[in-house]
C-alpha cells in the first residue's frame, strides 16, 4: 500500500508529544505532516527532526493544508468537538483521544454527524482495549472457559493530578476508561452508576475528593467496582480482578521482574501511563493507521465515545447525590451495529 497517512496532530502536550514520537519512529504507513498547538514553541519543539512536518497554531489551517489527510486529536477534551466536525467535513480518518467530548449531548451530536456521513471515520483513544492483558482477559470471557463472568474489581491509581484537575474529572477523565473497559469486557451497556465518597486523602488538591468508589451495573447484572485514586503518590497502577463461576483472573498487577538486592526484594511500579500503556498505545495507533489506509477504523467508535460520555454524566450526578443513577442512552444507529 502506498497511501501513506499524512497526519496532523492537534495538541502537542503530554499525550500529543508521545503520539508524535510513536508516529515518527515506530508506526508504519503514517507520517507526521503537521503539529498544531496554541503554544507555537511547543509545536516547533515537537516537529524537531521530523522531515516535511510543519508547526502551526490553528487546527483549521492544518486541516486545509493539502499535505494533510488524517488527524490525531490530543487537545484537552472540551476542545475535541470543534475539531471533530472540521475533520468529518474533510472526510479524514480521525483518532480522537478520550474523552470523545466531555458530555453526552455533544457526543451524541458527533455520532449523528458521523451517521449522516454514512461511514465510520472516528476512532476513540481507549487504548486499554489494545493492552495484551486486557485482550487476554477478554478472550477468557468470550471463550467461556471459566463459566460466566460475574464481577469486575478495578483499581485505577495515578501518582498525582495536573493543575486544574477537578472533582468531576475523576469521573470524566479517569473512570471513563473503566466505563469503556467494562463495556469492552462484557459486550454490554452499563445501566447504572453509583459513587461513594469515603475517607479522603490529605494529598488531594482543593476541591477534589480522593479516592472515590464507583459501582456499575451492566444489562445482564454484572457488577463492577472501581477504586479511583488519583493522588496515590506511589506510582501509576491500573489493575483488574475478574470473578467467574469457575475461577478468578487478575490483570495489570505486579508482573515483575522481581529483584533481590541490598537487603530488599521487589519490583518496580510504572510512574505514568506512558510506561504502563506504552505498548498498547503503539498497537492502538498502528491499528488506526492500518484500518484508515483501507478506509475503515480499527478500534472503539464514536458510539463508544457517546456511551461512555453518558456513563460519565450519570457518574458526575452520582458524585453529588450519592444515589444510584440510571444511564440514559439514545437508540444505537445501525452504523455501529
Ligand atoms: N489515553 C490516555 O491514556 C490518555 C492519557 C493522557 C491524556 N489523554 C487525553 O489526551 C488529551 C490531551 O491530554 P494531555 O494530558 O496531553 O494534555 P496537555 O495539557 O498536556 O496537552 C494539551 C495540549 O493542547 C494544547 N492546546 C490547548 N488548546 C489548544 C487549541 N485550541 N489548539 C491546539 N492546541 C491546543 C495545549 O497547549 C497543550 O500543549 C485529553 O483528551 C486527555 O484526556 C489520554
Ligand atoms: O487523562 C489521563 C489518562 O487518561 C490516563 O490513562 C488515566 O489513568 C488518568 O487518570 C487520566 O487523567
Amino acid at each position: 500500500m502506498s497511501n501513506i497517512l499524512r497526519v496532523a496532530v492537534i495538541g502537542a502536550g503530554r499525550m500529543g508529544a508521545d503520539h508524535i514520537k510513536r508516529l515518527s519512529t515506530r508506526i508504519h504507513g503514517a507520517e507526521v505532516a503537521a503539529v498544531v498547538d496554541v503554544d507555537l514553541a511547543r509545536a516547533q519543539a515537537a516537529i524537531e527532526g521530523i522531515d516535511g512536518a510543519v508547526a502551526l497554531t490553528s487546527a483549521e489551517e492544518a486541516l486545509n493544508n493539502g499535505d494533510v489527510n488524517a488527524v490525531l486529536i490530543a487537545t484537552p477534551g472540551f476542545l475535541h468537538e470543534e475539531i471533530l466536525y472540521k475533520a468529518l467535513e474533510k472526510d479524514f480518518p480521525i483518532l480522537c483521544e478520550k474523552p470523545l467530548t466531555p458530555d453526552a449531548e455533544s457526543a451524541w451530536k458527533v455520532v449523528q454527524a458521523e451517521t449522516a456521513l454514512g461511514r465510520k471515520r472516528i476512532q476513540v483513544g481507549f487504548m486499554r482495549r489494545f493492552d495484551a492483558e486486557y485482550a487476554a482477559l477478554s478472550s477468557v470471557i468470550r471463550d467461556g472457559e471459566l463459566g460466566e463472568l460475574l464481577m469486575l474489581h478495578h483499581q485505577h491509581r495515578n501518582p498525582n493530578t495536573p493543575e486544574g484537575f477537578t472533582n468531576e474529572m475523576l469521573i470524566n477523565d479517569s473512570v471513563v476508561h473503566e466505563f469503556d473497559a467494562v463495556r469492552f469486557f462484557t459486550g454490554e451497556e452499563i445501566t447504572s452508576v453509583q459513587v461513594r465518597l469515603g475517607k479522603a486523602t490529605r494529598n488531594a488538591p482543593n476541591g477534589q475528593h480522593d479516592p472515590q468508589h464507583v459501582l456499575l451495573e451492566t444489562e445482564s447484572g454484572v457488577l463492577a467496582d472501581v477504586e479511583i485514586y488519583v493522588n496515590a503518590k506511589f506510582g501509576y497502577e491500573v489493575a483488574t480482578q475478574a470473578s467467574f463461576e469457575d475461577g478468578i483472573v487478575n490483570i495489570g498487577g505486579d508482573g515483575g521482574p522481581y529483584i533481590r538486592t541490598s537487603g530488599r526484594w521487589g519490583g518496580k511500579v510504572t510512574p505514568g501511563f506512558e510506561d504502563r500503556f506504552g505498548a498498547a498505545y503503539d498497537v492502538e495507533v498502528q491499528a488506526w493507521v492500518d484500518a484508515a489506509r483501507r478506509g475503515e477504523i480499527g478500534g472503539p467508535t464514536a458510539w463508544d465515545g457517546y456511551a461512555t460520555a453518558a456513563c460519565c454524566e450519570a457518574g458526575v450526578e452520582a458524585q453529588t447525590s450519592g444515589e444510584k443513577v440510571k444511564v440514559q442512552l439514545n437508540t444505537k444507529p445501525d452504523l455501529y451495529n
